[in-house]
């Protein structure tokens, strides 16, 4: 029998791509300790966006260094069905691909889940949100791209807010989570629309005082949640 549906809680995944690279454990461990409810892992291919990160073997030797903390790897690769396993041994939570990257959502979804994890599904700014709507039932989480993927402390793209509230009419009870440009100007947008996974870059990391951020945006989301 399927689990109850759950009501969406808020959750803040700072994304640590534009903090110090040669640090990124101290990043991490300071965004769990700020309150961050997860990590938001980006990793580039060089190909399916222009620009290259890490990958697994990356994850492997952060997973040990904050156990603790739910590791959402942003999959902006061109052969999403390549890293499942590697991701997975590699101490990942939930893996989020994009749909422009696969032919085949239906068997990657699967693919995802038989590794262990939960299945996230992302859409650019330019793939009409219908588009993943077959796949709903396969994933945990919707990623709403609020910035073309590729690089952080881009401009927020407001005009991807009626995809959120398209999904949230649609999906009750599922995670959607935006990802781009996200800070205090722009989250009351994001909350509005029904988004409750709020990944925050630039305006997180580069924070004087993350810990207010984190709970600034906190407050904005479930202000609207309730
Ligand atoms: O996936 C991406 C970019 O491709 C994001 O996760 C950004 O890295 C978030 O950073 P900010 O836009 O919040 O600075
Ligand atoms: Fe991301």
């Amino acid at each position: 029998m399927a689990a109850p549906a759950q009501k969406p809680t808020c959750k803040i995944g700072p994304s640590i791509l534009n903090a110090d690279l040669s640090n990124l454990q101290e990043s991490c461990i300071k965004m769990m300790d700020s309150g961050a409810d997860y990590l938001h892992l980006d990793v580039m291919d060089g190909h399916f966006v222009p620009n290259l990160t890490f990958g697994h073997p990356f994850v492997k030797c952060l997973r040990p260094k904050v156990p603790e903390a739910f590791f959402d790897m942003h999959m902006m690769v061109s052969d999403p069905e390549k890293w499942v396993e590697p991701m997975a041994d590699a101490g990942a939570n939930q893996y989020t691909f994009h749909i422009e990257a696969t032919e085949n959502a239906k068997a990657l979804a699967r693919q995802i889940r038989e590794a262990g994890m939960k299945v996230g599904i992302g859409i650019k700014p330019g793939t009409p949100v219908d588009v993943v709507v077959p796949y709903a039932d396969e994933a945990d989480m919707i990623l709403v791209m609020t910035v073309e993927p590729g690089f952080g402390g881009q401009k927020f793209m407001g005009d991807m807010m009626s995809k959120v509230k398209f999904l949230r009419e649609k999906f009750p009870d599922m995670d959607i989570e935006v990802d781009g440009g996200i800070g205090p100007n722009t989250i009351d947008a994001c909350a509005e629309a029904g988004a409750n996974m709020i990944v925050s870059g630039s305006a997180v990391v580069n924070a004087e005082n993350p810990e207010a951020v984190i709970s600034l945006l906190r407050g904005r989301v479930q202000n609207v949640l309730q």
